[in-house]
């Protein structure tokens, strides 16, 4: 297939593929994908040809099958504010910069930023993503559109205000019954409560009764810096993962942002919980944290050790392959452990450790599951030579590398083309300078 030969109908899903000759990492040839999305087969011999069987048939013998990724946090219409506000510090960044310009959004600025934000995750091989923003309701049309899959969440912030706490509370609740209506399968809602420094223990009580009341996931920021850690001691004489313990907030559902600065006790009571940790490497190093997400600790105790890539104001783009080299770098560095992080641990952070934190399938290449696939050629100077496929996905390809990316069985990137792309870049920066004079006047 070349991009002249693309038709747009490929695009639309509800046909079946056939991957003629992608290889598997375990050496399989060949993966067949039914109308319904479902992996039919892997591997095939000569005497079967799924390519006189299949609707639409990709030419894919310089390519590796890999599963498709997963980005466990980001707030993905942040991508509007990309290089807006670099180089400070994390409290005066947030608190004067990025939260007044967020004062300003309105619902289409978050519908054509998060489309941009897909863009970016399709064109680095990511398949789904865990959400936290506003106007959540246009960001699951963007991706209804892009066919990709989301959990969003309503970013809680009450600062401990009655008023604010109701308004939050009327919002997460109308989200959620917003996104059960779509009756999507790709798309689900989450209770998301900003942090334990910007959401009261009351509203946080709230957050826990109500993900567990709907069986949806709870997507929190955790023990990002230091300074909320001492203030959280100073104010409730506990540490934040207690606080959000005795709140209810840590279970199997939770997904929690960042974790830098945790004790070996949280760590054990992270794990104890089931609890889903989401490492954001560049942000924290951009962001001067000062300390990395203790994986060793948090992955003994049995907690599942995921990868996100933040919003972009802090990262400053949403490239998965990009933040997977940050973390087995950024681990082996700051634990000076040259052995801490193998390849093969990361690519289970950014797949089967992913989805199942986000709950989309096994996050494997597998016959009976939602086809979420990569296609990386192998014919970039990156992936050469190939002496181990893991080693190069982890080290050395980056999204140049992605070359077909397929969600629930529909072709989402075809030989880097995405349909669509250019009204969304357009768009998106056309919103981004009206969102940007709006703050200033
Ligand atoms: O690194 C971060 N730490 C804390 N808050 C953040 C970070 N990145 C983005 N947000 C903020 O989280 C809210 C989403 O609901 C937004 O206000 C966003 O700016
Ligand atoms: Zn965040």
């Amino acid at each position: 297939m070349t991009p002249d030969d693309l038709d747009d109908d490929i695009f639309k899903g509800g046909m079946s593929v056939f991957l003629k000759d992608a290889k598997t990492a375990d050496g399989r040839s060949g993966i067949l994908i039914d109308e319904d999305g479902i992996i039919a087969a892997i591997g095939f011999k000569s005497d079967r040809k799924p390519e006189n069987e299949a609707d639409i048939v990709v030419e894919a013998s310089d390519m590796i099958a890999v599963p498709g990724f997963v980005n466990t946090h980001t707030h993905a219409a942040m991508s509007l504010l990309r290089g807006y506000a670099d180089d400070m510090h994390l409290q005066e960044w947030l608190s004067e910069k990025i939260w007044p310009l967020e004062a300003h959004l309105v619902a289409d600025d978050v519908y054509w930023g998060t489309k941009l934000a897909c863009m970016e995750m399709i064109r680095s091989g990511t398949v789904a993503f865990n959400d936290m923003y506003f106007f959540m309701e246009s960001a699951a049309k963007a991706v209804d559109e892009t066919g990709m899959k989301a959990v969003l969440s309503h970013g809680f912030i009450d600062f401990g205000d009655a008023e604010k706490r109701e308004k939050e509370i009327r919002a997460t609740e109308s989200l959620v019954s917003h996104i059960k209506s779509l009756n999507n399968p790709r798309i689900k809602a989450a209770v998301g409560p900003h942090a334990p420094y910007t959401v009261s223990k009351d509203a946080l009580k709230w957050c826990a009764g109500f993900a567990e009341e709907e069986e949806i996931l709870l997507h929190i920021h955790l023990s990002e810096t230091e300074q909320e850690v001492k203030d959280c001691i100073e104010a409730n004489k506990m540490r934040p993962s207690k606080l959000l313990d005795e709140c209810g907030c840590l279970s199997e559902r939770t997904v929690a942002a960042h974790c830098c600065w945790l004790n070996g006790e949280e760590c054990e009571l992270l794990g104890k919980r089931g609890v889903s940790v989401s490492h954001n490497p560049a942000s924290n190093m951009k962001l001067a944290v000062n300390r990395a997400m203790p994986y060793k600790e948090l992955r003994n105790s049995g907690a599942n050790v995921t990868l996100g890539t933040d919003g972009c104001s802090s990262n400053n783009n949403l490239d998965i392959l990009e933040e997977v080299k940050f973390a087995a770098l950024l681990q082996k560095f700051y634990w000076n452990s040259d052995t801490i992080l193998p390849a093969g641990e990361a690519l289970e952070m950014i797949t089967s450790s992913g989805a199942k934190a986000l709950g989309f399938g096994s996050g494997k290449i597998e016959e009976g599951q939602y086809a979420d696939i990569v296609l990386l050629d192998r014919k970039t100077p990156c992936m050469t030579p190939l002496y181990n496929p893991v080693s190069n996905i982890i080290y050395s390809a980056g999204a140049n590398a992605v070359n077909t990316v397929i969600c629930n069985g529909r072709i989402l990137m075809a030989d880097g083309y995405i349909p669509g792309e250019e009204e969304t870049l357009r768009k998106a920066s056309e919103i981004a300078g009206n969102l940007v004079s709006r703050s200033e006047k």
